[in-house]
């Protein structure tokens, strides 16, 4: 529920989870319209109907109207439909984590409504720190599929090293050791 980019900012990462989606907003900003259509996403541009909750396993409600959010978290508890209401992690009965995809990798960072900002200043840090297109990481990944062929014997300490490259590549020992900061 929602046009805004707050309902964008929602919508975004549900479009990669190929769930069909169904937006119902007054009015649609330009840029949530241009993003939603090219996604094949339904756009129903009116006030919120409680039909509109039929046949949806999950709602986000995204608008700037208080009293339409209260409505909508009501009438999709009442059907048992899991509700995500922006600004109001009381009312929610899931969240949006703050999410970093790389390559095989999902890391999903959530502070279970304690702080959004926080989850977000992590992921920026975790996204600086493995780069979006990383032939370490491909090389990684491909020595693990090779190390399957190996015998059973062998299979686990090779992959212990691999572990222990990963870690010192991405996460080099600091100079000084935390307990002596
Ligand atoms: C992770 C992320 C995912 C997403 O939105 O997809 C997300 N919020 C993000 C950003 C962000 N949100 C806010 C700021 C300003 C700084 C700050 O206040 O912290 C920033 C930072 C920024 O925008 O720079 C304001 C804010 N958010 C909520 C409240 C209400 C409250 O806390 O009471 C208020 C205060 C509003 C006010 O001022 O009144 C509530 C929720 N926001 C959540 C998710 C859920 C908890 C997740 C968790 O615990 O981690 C939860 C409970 C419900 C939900 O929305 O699912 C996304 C980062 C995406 C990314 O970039 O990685
Ligand atoms: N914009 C931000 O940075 C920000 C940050 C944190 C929280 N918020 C909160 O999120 C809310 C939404 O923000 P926004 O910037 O996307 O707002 P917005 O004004 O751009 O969009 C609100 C949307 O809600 C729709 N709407 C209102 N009543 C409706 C109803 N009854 N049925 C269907 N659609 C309805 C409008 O048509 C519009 O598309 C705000 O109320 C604000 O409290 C915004």
């Amino acid at each position: 529920m929602g046009g805004g980019s707050v309902a964008q900012a929602k919508l975004r990462p549900l479009i990669p989870t190929g769930a069909t989606l169904r937006a119902v907003a007054i009015r649609f900003s330009e840029a949530f319209r241009q993003e939603a259509e090219s996604h094949g996403v339904q756009l129903l541009e009116r006030p919120f109907e409680p039909g509109d909750l039929n046949g949806i396993h999950l709602v986000v409600s995204a608008t700037n109207d208080p009293e339409a959010n209260a409505h909508v978290a009501a009438q999709a508890r009442s059907r048992g439909i899991w509700i995500n209401a922006v600004d109001d992690p009381a009312s929610c009965d899931a969240l949006f984590a703050s999410t970093l995809r790389r390559g095989p990798f999902t890391l999903a960072i959530s502070t279970e409504g304690a702080f959004a900002g926080l989850s977000r200043a992590l992921r920026l840090a975790l996204e600086d720190l493995i780069p979006e297109a990383d032939p370490d990481l491909d090389a990684l990944l491909e020595l693990r599929h090779q190390a399957k062929r190996l015998p059973l014997e062998v299979r686990s300490r090779a992959l212990q090293k691999l572990l222990a490259e990963f870690r010192s590549t991405y996460f080099p020992q600091p100079e000084t050791p935390r307990s002596s900061r």
